[in-house]
C-alpha cells in the first residue's frame, strides 16, 4: 500500500531555530494519526511542510507528490483546518457555503447543509455572531462536505468546552471517516482523542520519539504499582518514568518482560497521556492535557 505521507530526513529551520531536525515518518491510508508534542515541538511546522505552506529540506511525499511543487494539485485531495479564526467575521454562514461551493470542485453543498441542520447555526448569521464552538461546527460542516483523501487538523478543538470537543470527534468519526480517508491531527487534549486514533506519534524538539500503532502500545508500555519496599528493585530495571501515588510508586516501563514486571506489583497498560509524560522525560504535563 502506498503511504499517504512519507518523510525522510525532513528539516525545517527558522533562522537559527531548528523546528524539525530530520523527521522520518510514514502515514498509511485509512489511518487516524495523532501527532502529539509539547509547545514548540515542531507539530505546526511539520503540518505546514506537508501542506506545502513552507519551505523545508529533506524528502517529503504527500500522496506521491512533492508538496513544494504540486501544492495546487494536492489541495484537491487535502483538506486543512488550522485555526477557526480564519473565517472573516462579516461573512454570513450562507455566504461561506456559497464561497466554498464556488471554489471547490468536490464540495457537496447538501452534505454541509444537512450537517448544519443538526446545529443551532442559522444561515443568515454572521461568523462574528457565532460562538467559538459554533464557528468550529461551521468549519467542520464545510470541511466534511469536501470529498478529500487527507484531512489535516491542527489543534481543531482548542478553546472549546468538553461537549463541543466530544461532538467534534464523534462527528469526524461517524460522518467523515470511512476507512479510505486519512486523518492527521495535532492536539494537546490527548485523552479525548486516544480512543479514535489508529496510530500515535510523539514529537519532541523537532524529532519523532514515538511512532506506534495504538494496538501495539499495551505490548510496548506497562505501568506497575509497586510497594515502597520493592521500589529499588523496580528502579534497577531502568523504568522510563516514576511517580508516587498514595504512598506507592508507579513505574512506567518500555519493552520490559510482563512476567518480570508482574512479580513487582499490580501491572496495567498506561494511557497515552502517561506515556507522553514519560517519553518527554520532564513530568511537566498532567494527565488528560499535555501542556508546557
Ligand atoms: N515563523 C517562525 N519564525 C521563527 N520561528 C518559528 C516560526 N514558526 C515556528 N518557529 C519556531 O519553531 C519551533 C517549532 O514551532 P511549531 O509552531 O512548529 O511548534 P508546535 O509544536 O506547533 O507548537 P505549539 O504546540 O505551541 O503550536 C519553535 O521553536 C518556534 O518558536
Amino acid at each position: 500500500m502506498n503511504a499517504v505521507i512519507k518523510a525522510n530526513g525532513l528539516k525545517k529551520r527558522y533562522g537559527r531555530t531548528e523546528a524539525l531536525s530530520g523527521v522520518d515518518l510514514e502515514v498509511q491510508p485509512g489511518s487516524i494519526v495523532g501527532l502529539i508534542g509539547p509547545n514548540g515541538a515542531g507539530k505546526t511546522s511539520a503540518l505546514k511542510a506537508i501542506l506545502g505552506l513552507t519551505r523545508f529540506e529533506g524528502e517529503l511525499e504527500v500522496m506521491g507528490q512533492d508538496p513544494r511543487r504540486a501544492r495546487q494539485e494536492l489541495m484537491k485531495d487535502v483538506c486543512f483546518i488550522a485555526d477557526v479564526a480564519v473565517l472573516p467575521r462579516w461573512l454570513k454562514v450562507r455566504q461561506a457555503l456559497d464561497f466554498v461551493e464556488g471554489i471547490h470542485p468536490r464540495f457537496d453543498r447538501q452534505r454541509a447543509e444537512d450537517f448544519l441542520d443538526r446545529t443551532e447555526i442559522r444561515r443568515d448569521r454572521k461568523v462574528g455572531q457565532l460562538s467559538k464552538g459554533m464557528i468550529t461546527q461551521l468549519h467542520l460542516a464545510l470541511i466534511m462536505a469536501i470529498d478529500a483523501k487527507l484531512l489535516v487538523l491542527d489543534e481543531p478543538t482548542l478553546g472549546l468546552d468538553i461537549l463541543y470537543r466530544k461532538s467534534f470527534y464523534e462527528n469526524l468519526l461517524n460522518d467523515y471517516f470511512d476507512g479510505d480517508r486519512t486523518i492527521l491531527v495535532t492536539t494537546h487534549q490527548v485523552e479525548e482523542i486516544e480512543k479514535i486514533l489508529t496510530h500515535v506519534m510523539f514529537i519532541k524538539a523537532g524529532k519523532i520519539v514515538l511512532n506506534e500503532e495504538m494496538e501495539s502500545l499495551p505490548q510496548r508500555f506497562s505501568e506497575v504499582l509497586v510497594k515502597p519496599e520493592r521500589a529499588d528493585e523496580a528502579r534497577a530495571m531502568h523504568p522510563l518514568h516514576e511517580r508516587e501515588l498514595l504512598g506507592r510508586h508507579l513505574f512506567l516501563f518500555e519493552n520490559e518482560d510482563h512476567e518480570k514486571l508482574s512479580a513487582l506489583g499490580e501491572i496495567h497498560s498506561p494511557g497515552i497521556a502517561d506515556i507522553f509524560v514519560a517519553k518527554m522525560g520532564q513530568g511537566r504535563a498532567t494527565a488528560g492535557e499535555v501542556q508546557s
